[in-house]
């Protein structure tokens, strides 16, 4: 059995996994805003909450959010790779650190055991170079200064269940959200990832849980000037976002402390959502479907409504009941595009995967 590990920014979710039929699974949500203190917290949970006998895992596989420009595809964990995995923790420091902590612990639990990583980067290898380039100095480029795009798994795993959650062909231009803790928007021409909102790390694009997403340079510059690099750092990474607008960075808190700051919370939230969305719909050349996904994609009607209202120039019309009750297939009958809800897999996708690995590996043994 393969145990797999996705520490996202705000929770640890588990799942064993035998081939690929799912034997067990756990969720520890609100890290650092009410549930555990930290993601070692979370994960001694989430494995106690398991209860797998350990004498039945083979392997672990691991979601990494940041493997810079040398990680890129599914691999074992190697000395050298968590090496890499440890040199991307400031690109990415809600992710790398956490997911570092959890290959620890496994190998702290389970010494022989081998680990994997899949990375959240790998499915937007197909952006062009128009939509992955800065434009800086040809030097700072070659030091990997570029776009990479994350919620990759995620992204994939909507790809690979989209036709069969909708009994539908795959859609030619979809605009793709994940609306999380860290929250992002992907376009997807024929199944592939043509460009995302985040760029060099997970900071930039939508209104995040406790991230700024886009924000002009000069203004990091002046952070910077006053607080430091590692305190304009720390500002943007877990000061920021809805936490800073709205006192929370759970959309739940906000919906229910009902003040003026939540409501302009959500209201930026969603505006900026709409807007990195059509910017992707350029990229597409227009629009065919809308899936929404992730802890906030998936629950909430309201967030949704709102995002897809503004989106209405675009032939975008929710069927408001079907909204309201969460139904997979959110259209109305006179919209011009299709919009759906799917549910987040990003654990089957990484066992996927790792399993493919697994079995390289025995092909060369
Ligand atoms: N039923 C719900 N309604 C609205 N928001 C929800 C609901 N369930 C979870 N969320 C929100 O989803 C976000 C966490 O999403 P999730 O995808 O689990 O995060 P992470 O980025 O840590 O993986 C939080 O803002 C949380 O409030
Ligand atoms: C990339 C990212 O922000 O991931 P998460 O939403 O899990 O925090
Ligand atoms: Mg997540």
């Amino acid at each position: 059995m393969l145990l797999v590990v996705n520490s996202g920014s705000s929770s640890v979710k588990l799942a064993v996994f035998a081939g690929m039929t799912l034997c067990a699974q756990a969720q520890v949500e609100q890290i650092g805003s009410g549930g555990p203190a930290d993601h070692a917290a979370a994960l001694t949970l989430g494995l106690q909450r398991l209860a797998v006998p350990a004498a039945e895992l083979r392997a672990a596989a691991h979601r990494v959010v940041h493997g810079g420009a040398g990680l890129t595809q599914t691999c074992r964990i190697t000395p050298e790779v968590d090496a890499e995995i440890a040199a991307c923790a400031g690109l990415a420091p809600l992710h790398n650190p956490p997911a570092l902590a959890g290959m620890r612990a496994v190998a702290r639990l389970w010494p022989a055991m081998p680990q994997y990583a899949a990375f959240d980067t790998a499915f937007h290898a197909t952006n062009p170079e128009v939509a992955t380039a800065y434009a800086l100095p040809l030097a700072e480029r070659q030091k990997g200064l570029r776009r990479y795009g994350f919620h990759g798994l995620s992204y994939s795993a909507i790809v690979r269940n989209v036709q069969e959650f909708t009994e539908k062909p795959q859609p030619k231009r979809m605009l793709s959200f994940h609306l999380g803790n860290g929250a992002s928007a992907c376009a997807i021409a024929d199944g592939r990832s043509v460009a995302s909102s985040m760029g060099f790390s997970p900071l930039d694009g939508l209104t995040m849980g406790t991230r700024p997403g886009g924000l002009d340079p000069a203004v990091v510059l002046d952070l910077a000037a006053r607080y430091g690099i590692d305190g304009a750092g720390e500002m943007l990474n877990r000061a920021s976002g809805l936490k800073a607008l709205g006192g929370s960075n759970d959309m739940r808190a906000l919906h229910a402390a009902g003040t003026p700051e939540a409501r302009f919370a959500i209201d930026h939230f969603c505006y900026w959502a709409a807007r990195h969305g059509a910017s992707l719909c350029a990229a597409l050349g227009g629009l065919d479907a809308i899936t929404f996904t992730g802890g906030i994609g998936e629950n909430d009607g309201i967030i949704r409504s709102k995002i897809v209202n503004q989106l209405a120039f675009l032939g975008a019309v929710l069927d408001g009941e079907a909204n309201a009750r969460g139904a997979p297939a959110l259209h109305a009958a006179t919209s011009g595009v299709a919009i759906w809800t799917v549910p987040a897999d990003e654990e089957r996708q990484i066992a996927l995967e790792a399993g493919a690995v697994m079995r390289q590996e025995e092909g060369l043994r």
